[in-house]
């Protein structure tokens, strides 16, 4: 698959085997830079798999995987310098407050004290939580803690960042909230987001989508572009063609 200089993620001829099972199979995906995308499966498809060999949490077995045109197996440090993640299990320690939750992940990253304490205090003032930067993580509620990984995640100032079902377990109105938020952080900052859900109505017409099923990829282009191919009458009934036929 080409690689385009406009592509902040790269994957290309990717399959990973857990326990002689196929997870993914010949995974071929371009992640656009500056776009918010989509990657859109039902529970057990394999999105978190994916973003698993994407973080390095599981080593490739095979294929390709690129960061803004840097090799992740070659140069693993600078590819994940360029990412942030919000995984989907809550990765906060609940009895550290949401200021030494972020010191610990900036040390992590390797950054200086000073620079730090600045970086935290702008993250958690965007979202909304720097008078309470000091209580304790347990004492969040679960939108909050959310945004308290948003804010964690893009401390490094990645230039991709990867979430999964970031808003899974939440309220209408907390989701609705988080799904603004980052997608505010792709129009003002021009960051690029890779959004994984299994939640259809978290999908805007032109959002860049990709469709994966049982571990393959089976469309991926613009919502819009995926929905009247298929002559369907939304993104609903063309993601049943789609699984239905697979
Ligand atoms: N460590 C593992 N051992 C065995 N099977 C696994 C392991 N990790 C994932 N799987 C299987 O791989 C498939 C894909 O799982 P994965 O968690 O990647 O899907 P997902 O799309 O993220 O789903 P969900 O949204 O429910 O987390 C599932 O069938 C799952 O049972």
């Amino acid at each position: 698959m080409p690689t385009a200089e406009t592509d902040a993620l790269t994957v290309a001829g990717l399959s990973h085997r857990i326990g002689g099972r196929e997870i993914l199979s010949e995974i071929e995906i371009a992640v656009p830079a500056g776009r918010f995308t989509v990657l859109l499966g039902q529970n057990g498809a394999g999105k978190t798999t994916l973003f698993s060999l994407v973080t390095r949490l599981y080593g490739a077995q095979s294929g390709a995987i690129r960061v803004f045109g840097r090799d992740l197996g070659a140069e693993p440090g600078r590819a994940l310098a360029l990412m942030g993640v919000v995984f989907q299990q809550r990765a906060l320690d609940p009895d550290l407050s949401a200021r030494q939750n972020l010191r610990y992940h900036a040390a992590l990253h390797g950054m200086p004290g000073r620079v730090a304490r600045q970086r935290i205090a702008a993250e958690l003032d965007r979202v909304g939580l720097a008078k309470e930067a000091d209580r304790k993580i347990r004492s969040f509620s679960g939108g909050e803690m959310r945004r308290i990984e948003i804010a964690r995640a893009l401390l490094h100032e990645p230039r991709l960042l990867l979430c999964d079902e970031a808003t899974v377990g939440l309220d209408i109105r907390s989701r609705a909230a988080i799904l603004a938020d980052v997608r505010g952080l792709v129009r003002d900052r021009g960051l690029t987001v890779l959004w994984a859900t299994h939640l259809i109505d978290e999908v805007e017409a032109g959002d860049p989508t990709i469709i994966l099923h049982r571990g393959r990829i089976l469309r991926q282009g613009p919502a819009a572009a995926i929905i009247s191919d298929l002559g369907a009458d939304g993104l609903q009934g063309a993601f049943r063609q789609l699984t239905e036929a697979a």
